[in-house]
């Protein structure tokens, strides 16, 4: 089935923000995480960019792999805002096409393909240079819708009480459970 954004999705060249503070793709709170910045695009589309720091390193000056896999696996599950659906990566492939060195700025986009029931399959690259720059990085996923309850259930009861106690966090759990 075509992707529909949801109506209440952020515009266009919105900042989408962190959905979790310590989350080691977006939070702010991660010294050492990626701190990547996801805009929504047109139609269900995000871009994003990342720029690679010193502790982001797997050969000596170059970014690791997972790294990379994570920014793309973040960018990827930053559309699920724009479908107001909750999900989980299933699956991830990776093409690693050239290194990208310490300092390069990642610039991404992604895009939902298809649904079909609780699957979201999705697309991402990410390209050196500019946004029109050649591509470094790219992915296809596929993303699982789960309930809220995925995370209260699974995640350590530390960190999933400070999240709920967190004002904000609360609004945005119960604004995916009131707009599937
Ligand atoms: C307070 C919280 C607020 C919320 C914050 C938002 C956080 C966002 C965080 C974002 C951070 C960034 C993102 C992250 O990093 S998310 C973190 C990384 N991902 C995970 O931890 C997910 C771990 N996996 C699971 O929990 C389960 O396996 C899931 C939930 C995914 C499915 O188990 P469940 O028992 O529920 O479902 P099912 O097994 O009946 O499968 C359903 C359908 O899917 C198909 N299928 C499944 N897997 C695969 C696969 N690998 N390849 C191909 N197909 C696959 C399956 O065949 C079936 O198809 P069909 O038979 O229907 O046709």
């Amino acid at each position: 089935m075509t992707p529909v954004r949801h109506p209440d999705a952020p515009a266009p060249g919105e900042l989408l923000g962190a959905h979790y503070g310590e989350c080691f793709g977006c939070g702010g709170e991660q010294p050492h995480g990626l701190h990547l910045q996801a805009r929504a695009g047109e139609g269900v589309s995000i871009t994003a960019e990342f720029t690679v720091q010193p502790a982001h390193q797997g050969a000596p000056g170059l970014a690791h792999g997972g790294v990379l896999a994570t920014a793309l696996d973040e960018t990827l599950g930053s559309l699920n805002w724009l479908l107001r659906t909750i999900a989980v990566t299933g699956r991830l492939e990776t093409d690693f096409v050239r290194p990208v060195p310490v300092g390069t700025t990642l610039y991404l986009e992604a895009e939902v393909t298809a649904v079909a029931g609780r699957k979201i399959y999705s697309r991402a690259t990410g390209r050196v240079g500019g946004p029109e720059g050649p591509v470094a990085v790219r992915a296809e996923a596929l993303f699982i819708e789960v309930q809220v309850d995925h995370f209260v259930n699974h995640g350590r009861p530390e960190e999933i009480k400070a999240a709920m106690s967190d004002p904000d966090q609360i609004r945005r759990a119960r604004a995916f459970e009131v707009n599937p």
